[in-house]
């Protein structure tokens, strides 16, 4: 807690600144009285429903009575089922593999120690075909029914198909701005089809809510079903600590959080402390942490919450879904990451590889990771040919939520990088402040994490790797209100051996009308050069 206060007082601005249901409507119950809407041409529907119409019918607009909540309404409407399941399997494992764990089952390693991955039933899902599936989710986007409002289980059939809808713990996540960057493209890179997509306008404040929905509601479960669950624990960069914190104290259950001392922002910090947490801030950097956590919940009846565990990753993976839907299910070119404890980019592959393999679209993005240079083992990895890869001890960086060293998910970035013929780039201090810099400039606040990712694709850009018209997007992981001391650094030019080329820092100015027309007409003359 000392760091905190240091932190907050070393800002450098020190003065200024309702009665009848629709049973039939996919959009309000799919999942329940579920059935085919169209079967594929040539697959066969597994059930005896009626293959109907192309498309869902349209929505019919009913209020339920007023004395029904959303959630007792989804119980109400829980009435069928359906053939979805899915399953922890060891990631990449060979065809002749069985080892195999319920998702009910408290696991995050193989059993020779690798790491696992959530398996679906693919018979199953493809026996409706892509536009079934497109128009499906289509269907559900910005409702308010329980739980499909949420980004994330608006695709429940693809993330947690067997989880009753009563258990699941939601903020209504996901489903976040897909912004056009008009001016950011054409101003610093001659692009005219460049987006951002902002997963960091959120619940609170990140990426992590994505797959903290999934988690958590899959904790609930379990712990109706008296699993041995007491709390949920993560080690964490700041992010993951504070979605897990929400999501817990939404549901009622003790979090528990393992912070780097002195390494996490005061925004950051202050949301475990809010929601109620149990906040240690331990001696050590984030990888420290993580080796820690895991210790621990081998040890005690604590549930492990960071994307080693692979359901987080299930939630994580519905931004890619999110995105080609939002672009009318046509695939971008470029897809660019920024990396960390390296969960997300696997995450955005699975998504993206699952819509290509149930036929919503026909092509896979390429991937680009991107890793701050203090911080870059993937990229070293990358650059060594995929040779042996090599932990590093990673240095501070202003991208502070992604200093890791020694990233969990490494054999899943790689793996999902080589299926995509992806890229991995890295950005160095000065760069990464600059784009950040440069982004904010054009009206966007972004995260450092999203001026690595602004820098890839600046180098990529330049380099002719990304061309002027490819349709381009840069995943922003973070809400630039997390970070602002950086900001406040970079303007006030106080960062050692840091040219802070684009810093706009604050006047100070007089009180008298005077001087303030002084300074005005002087700021309005420059700008008049610029037009
Ligand atoms: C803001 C932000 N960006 C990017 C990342 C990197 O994600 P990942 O660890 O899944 O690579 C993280 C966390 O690690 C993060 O908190
Ligand atoms: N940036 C992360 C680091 C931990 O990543 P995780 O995805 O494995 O939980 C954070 O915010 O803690």
């Amino acid at each position: 807690m000392a760091a905190a206060s240091t932190l907050l007082r070393s800002s450098f601005f020190s003065s200024p600144l309702n009665t009848q249901y629709s049973q039939s409507n996919p959009s309000h119950c799919p999942t329940s009285n579920f059935r085919p809407i169209k079967a594929a041409a040539s697959s066969s529907p597994e059930s005896s429903s009626s293959s109907a119409a192309s498309a869902p019918p349209p929505p019919i607009k009913h209020r339920r009575p007023t004395n029904e909540n959303i959630r007792e309404e989804a119980r109400r409407q829980n009435t069928s089922s359906h053939n979805f399941s899915a399953k922890y399997v060891p990631f990449n494992a060979d065809a002749s593999s069985t080892e195999s764990y319920s998702l009910d089952e408290i696991v995050y390693r193989s059993r020779s120690g690798g790491l696992l991955d959530v398996q679906h039933d693919m018979d199953a899902l493809k026996k409706f075909d892509g536009e079934y599936w497109r128009s499906l989710f289509d269907s559900r986007v910005g409702k308010t029914t329980w739980p499909y409002g949420s980004g994330v289980w608006s695709k429940k059939e693809w993330v947690l198909p067997e989880i009753d809808s009563d258990d699941i713990v939601s903020a209504f996540e996901g489903n976040s701005n897909l912004f056009w960057a008009e001016r950011f493209g054409k101003q610093f890179l001659g692009m005219n089809d460049l987006w951002v997509k902002h997963c960091g306008i959120s619940h609170t404040g990140s990426f992590k809510d994505l797959g903290m929905t999934v988690l958590v509601s899959q904790v609930n479960r379990l712990r109706k079903m008296k699993r041995p669950v007491v709390g949920v624990g993560c080690a964490s960069t700041g992010d993951t600590s504070a979605a897990l914190s929400a999501y817990c104290a939404s549901a009622g259950i003790p979090s528990i959080v393992f912070l780097p001392a002195n390494r996490i922002s005061i925004a950051q910090l202050v949301q475990p402390i809010a929601n109620g947490a149990f906040v240690l801030s331990i001696d050590t950097d984030f990888d420290g942490c993580m080796q820690m956590i895991r210790e621990v919940t081998a040890e005690l009846p604590i549930y492990l919450a960071n994307s080693l565990n692979s359901l987080r990753l299930e939630g994580q993976k519905t931004a890619a879904i999110e995105i080609l839907q939002q672009f009318d299910w046509e695939v971008p070119d470029w897809v660019i990451v920024p990396g960390g404890n390296l969960g997300n980019i696997y995450a955005f592959y699975k998504g993206f590889h699952m819509c290509k393999e149930l036929g919503l679209v026909d092509r896979l993005p390429r991937l680009v990771c991107a890793q701050a240079a203090n911080a870059n083992p993937l990229y070293l990895h990358y650059k060594s040919g995929w040779k042996d890869f090599k932990a590093i001890k990673a240095n501070t960086t202003f991208a502070s939520a992604i200093q890791i060293g020694d990233p969990v998910s490494i054999d899943r970035a790689v793996y999902a990088l080589k299926n995509c013929n992806g890229i991995v780039e890295e950005a160095t201090e000065e760069e990464l402040m600059d784009a950040t810099a440069q982004a904010d400039s054009t009206g966007m606040f972004i995260c450092p994490h999203t001026g690595v990712a602004l820098t890839a694709l600046i180098k990529l850009r330049n380099s002719g790797v990304i061309g002027p018209t490819d349709r381009t997007v840069v995943v922003s992981t973070a809400h630039g209100l997390k970070f602002t001391q950086s900001k406040i650094d970079y303007h006030s030019g106080a960062i050692k051996d840091m040219n802070c080329r684009y810093a706009n820092p604050p006047v100070q100015v007089k009180a008298d009308f005077g001087s303030v027309m002084d300074v005005l007409k002087k700021y309005l003359l420059s700008q008049e050069s610029k037009f």
